[in-house]
């Protein structure tokens, strides 16, 4: 173990297919702003075996330190052998602040470590800060129902824990001759084996491509009227290299899949271009695209409250604005500036 290396905040790598997943970058941005703010070391932890340009990448992207657990698990996804190697880790190194994706492996891995650990844990945040009088950490998430956003601190155990929504926040730049150490520890396992056995994976391919990962969204909410409506959100998207998005008033009507609903119990996404049709703007919604670039809503209300996240905002129909931008982009041959 190496003392000089203790303390500091950690973020947890996530591995996907042998590979750093770019969550993990996220994740190291918001590390980053808590480490500078502490004034301490910011760690990312690997845990299964990654190509070494895939841990240096980690410095690019704000770590300081990487630590690699060898020996706990091939892919990362023996979660209750990882969770008892990172739980020797952290107990060396104690940690002020761990934090990891909310991720389905970010999820399970930390719930089984703060147990372990007999800390605390905040799941599912969608902002993090330091109290500024205590260094404690603020850990914000929607509380209730989603009707309030509620801040929690760990006052009494550490490490601090959380895990953070995917795409919440943006990776910082690279920087690829930042110089960081990375450092190789054993997972103290004592022999033991996985009670987990990994029969297979099998890829969601309800849609193409996940709305996560779309530069342009065009989304329907319930004033789209009718599921035959949504066809024409989908000739939109199209023109526009894009993907569709929904409300999850729409998917509650059968108009879109669960896998396109944007917002607190779907996905969060981070669009460069977010285009709303018949959207209002619901709190919920809200939280799940408050970090697209840039915001277009088209609603038939000029009180909706979509319009105060707008940069553009367009009182009219849908079934008037819609077809009318189809037909504008189709003579453009698919192009809008900045798009
Ligand atoms: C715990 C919890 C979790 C939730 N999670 C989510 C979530 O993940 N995602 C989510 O989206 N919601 C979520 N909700 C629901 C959320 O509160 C709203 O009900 C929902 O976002 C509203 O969807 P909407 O905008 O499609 O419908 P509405 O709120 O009904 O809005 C429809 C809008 O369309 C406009 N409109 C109607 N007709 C036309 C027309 N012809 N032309 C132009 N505009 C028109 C109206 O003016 C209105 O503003 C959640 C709620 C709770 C309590």
């Amino acid at each position: 173990m190496k003392a000089d290396l203790k303390k500091g905040v950690w973020t947890l790598a996530e591995i996907r297919h042998g590979r750093i997943h770019e969550t993990s970058h996220e994740l190291l941005a918001w590390g980053r702003s808590l480490a500078d703010k502490l004034g301490v070391r910011l760690a990312s932890v690997v845990t299964a075996p990654v190509p070494q340009e895939d841990l240096r990448e980690l410095v690019a992207f704000g770590a300081d330190v990487v630590f690699v657990l060898d020996g706990a698990g091939k892919e990362g996804l023996e979660t209750d052998l990882v969770s008892q190697g990172l739980a020797g880790l952290t107990r060396d190194y104690e940690p002020d602040v761990f934090i990891a994706s909310a991720t389905t492996a970010g999820r399970t891995i930390f719930s089984i470590l703060y147990a372990e650990l007999e800390t605390g844990l905040t799941a599912d945040c969608t902002g993090l800060d330091i109290d500024e009088a205590t260094g404690m950490l603020l850990q914000t998430r929607p509380a209730i129902g989603g009707n309030v956003m509620a801040t929690i601190k760990t006052p009494l155990r550490r490490p601090q824990m959380c895990t953070v929504r995917p795409r919440s926040k943006k990776p910082l730049g690279r920087d690829g001759v930042r110089q960081g150490e990375i450092v190789r520890e054993s997972a103290r396992l004592e022999g033991k084996a996985s009670r987990l056995q990994i029969l297979k994976t099998i890829a969601d391919e309800s849609q193409e491509r996940p709305i996560t990962e779309a530069d342009v969204l065009v989304v329907g909410g319930r004033g789209m009227g009718q599921a035959k409506n949504f066809q024409l959100l989908e000739r939109l998207a199209h023109l526009l290299g894009g993907q569709v998005g929904a409300t999850r008033q729409a998917v509650d009507m059968g108009w879109a899949p669960y896998a396109a609903q944007i917002g607190l119990s779907g996905k969060t996404v981070s669009p460069r271009l977010y285009l709303s049709f018949g959207v209002s703007g619901a709190i919920q919604h809200i939280a799940g695209m408050s970090t697209a670039e840039r915001v277009i809503a088209v609603n038939r209300d000029s009180e909706a409250p979509i319009f105060s996240v707008a940069d553009l905002g367009i009182v009219g129909d849908v079934g008037e604005v819609l077809p009318a931008l189809i037909a504008e982009l189709e003579k453009r041959g698919g192009h809008i500036d900045g798009a």
